[in-house]
């Protein structure tokens, strides 16, 4: 669950085989939840309470969302023991990107650094 000022402003829990949707973490759930209740994609000032240590994914969803502070009951560790991925995702990340199961690869550079430009240069962007 999320809560802001003592108050819960959105919950989750995990919806991957219901819905067939790899990303619905129980924590990624809450997060659009929560976005979607206070109509803004920012959390400041929020606080996550989670049963399960977030994995890499759902702890980037927490950085975008800018929640201030997690608590969460069994680390990945634990999560390992039960089959979950999250601490085999957490060690991949601390290895350098090439040298991955799953490894990412570099690739037309200029041409991608001109579209980030073009979109750097537009009067109409929103920060994030
Ligand atoms: N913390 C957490 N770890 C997971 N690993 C696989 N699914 C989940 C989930 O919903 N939450």
């Amino acid at each position: 669950m999320i809560v802001l000022g003592g108050e819960i402003i959105g919950e989750g829990w995990n919806r991957v085989i219901a819905t067939r949707d790899p990303t619905a973490h129980g924590e990624m759930v809450a997060v659009r939840d929560a976005c979607r209740r206070i109509g803004n994609n920012g959390l400041q000032g929020c606080v996550l309470y989670t049963s399960g240590q977030p994995c890499p994914m759902c702890l980037g969803a927490i950085y975008w969302a800018r929640i201030e502070r997690v608590f969460y009951g069994f680390g990945t560790r634990d999560a390992a023991g039960i089959g979950f991925d999250d601490h085999f995702i957490y060690e991949q990340l601390a290895r350098p990107a090439e040298q991955r199961a799953i490894p990412e690869i570099p690739l037309l550079r200029a041409e991608a650094l001109e579209i980030l430009e073009a979109f750097a240069a537009d009067p109409g962007r929103v920060r994030y």
